[in-house]
């Protein structure tokens, strides 16, 4: 059977990418594609590397367009996906890559976000405790953030075990721009970005802190807090997280590790490298796949996890795919096998 696939957003970075994992789907058939200032161009202009569907026109991103597909997908501006969601039929599955719809404290939404929460979904990241009997038959989805997906792949499997302290979690990742999305930014011009870098949102202020935490006290049982930097790399696409914690007494390296590797040792897309080898983003570009290292520093307690993904593949439309052919009864990696292309 063929499922057919609309794709809002798609002449951004998050929709090009869906679509160009869709259009290699062997059971998703891409239909109406569609965008906000750039509806009526041809999808070739835009993301000239999407071949096979150049000659598709951009339709403007409302309801009806959207309606009669057996999967929409929301790669739009935060705030945007509610409202065009909440026009959707129930029995649709739809499928935000946004931020709408993640967050289950209205509280933590209102003061990250500034504006009225919309509801929580289900949570696309099916490599956490329990999430993938939720996605199973899913008709909401909720993608996660791009830092949230490398950092709580990198810390749940210590917390889920109970072998970290809630309340010492520091989290430092890198994106390339490709994360701030297409729209033209003062800051991401090639003069600016190239041959540095820089943090931004320090202090608490970004809004993946809250979805950091809510994922990893879910997994912990009680609540996790946390220090989260991020920092804009001179690459286009991938995200290097690395993130600690202190380990509760007793706790050495053997049993940390054997957390590690058992949480995903039946993972189709997460690989605990072997023993001295350290993750590179250059491994995982335009790939589905997650590839962490751990360490134990005696000297400060504290377990130290790197992991990498590509920001636009795992990091978005790769875990969004990856959700839909859970909610669809789909091989979970149908469509997502692709290799990394480094160097
Ligand atoms: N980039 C990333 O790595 C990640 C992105 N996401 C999320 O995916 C979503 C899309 O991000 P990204 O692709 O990077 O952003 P882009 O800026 O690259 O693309 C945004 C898309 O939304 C459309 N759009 C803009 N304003 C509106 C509006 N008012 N109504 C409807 N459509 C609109 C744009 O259309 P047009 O060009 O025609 O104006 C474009 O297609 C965001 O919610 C983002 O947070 C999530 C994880 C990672
Ligand atoms: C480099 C960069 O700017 N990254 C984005 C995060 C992208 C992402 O995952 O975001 P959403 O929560 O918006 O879906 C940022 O820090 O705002």
């Amino acid at each position: 059977m063929t499922f057919t696939a609309a794709v809002s957003g798609a002449s951004g970075y998050a929709g090009g990418e869906l679509l160009r994992l869709l259009a290699n789907h062997p059971d998703i058939e891409v239909g109406a594609i569609t965008a906000h200032s750039n509806a009526g161009a041809l999808l070739g202009d835009l993301q000239p590397h999407l071949h096979s569907l150049a000659d598709r026109v951009l339709q403007e991103t409302t309801p009806e367009a959207l309606a009669g597909h057996d999967v929409v997908f929301l790669a739009l501006p935060h705030g945007a996906s509610a409202e065009i969601a909440a026009q959707l039929s129930s029995d649709t599955l739809v499928i935000d890559a946004g931020a709408d719809h993640r967050l289950q404290d209205p509280a933590a939404w209102e003061k990250f976000y500034g504006s009225a929460h919309a509801g929580t979904w289900p949570y696309g990241l099916p490599e956490l405790p329990g999430h993938r009997a939720d996605l199973a038959g899913a008709r909401r989805i909720a993608v996660p953030g791009c830092y949230p997906t490398s950092a709580l792949l990198a810390l749940t499997p210590g917390f889920a075990a109970g072998l970290l302290e809630p309340d010492d979690v520091v989290i430092v990742s890198a994106s390339g721009t490709s994360g701030a999305g297409k729209a033209a930014k003062p800051n991401l011009i090639g003069s600016e970005v190239m041959g540095g870098m820089s943090p931004y949102g320090v202090g608490g202020g970004h809004r993946h802190t809250p979805e950091m935490e809510q994922g990893l006290s879910l997994a912990a049982g009680e609540r996790v807090s946390l220090s989260f930097t991020p920092t804009l790399a001179p690459m286009a696409r991938g995200i290097l997280t690395t993130a600690t914690a202190k380990v509760r007494p007793g706790v050495g390296y053997a049993r940390l590790r054997e957390a590690w590797e058992s949480a995903y040792a039946q993972e189709p897309f997460v690989r605990v490298l072997p023993e001295g080898q350290w993750p590179s983003t250059k491994s995982v570009l335009g790939s589905n796949y997650v590839n962490l290292q751990l360490a134990f520093d005696e000297h400060a307690g504290r377990v130290i996890v790197s992991s990498v993904i590509d920001n636009l593949t795992k990091g978005t439309a790769g875990g969004a795919v990856q959700s839909m052919n859970i909610a669809l009864g789909l091989d979970e990696t149908a469509g997502l096998t692709i290799q990394g292309i480094a160097p």
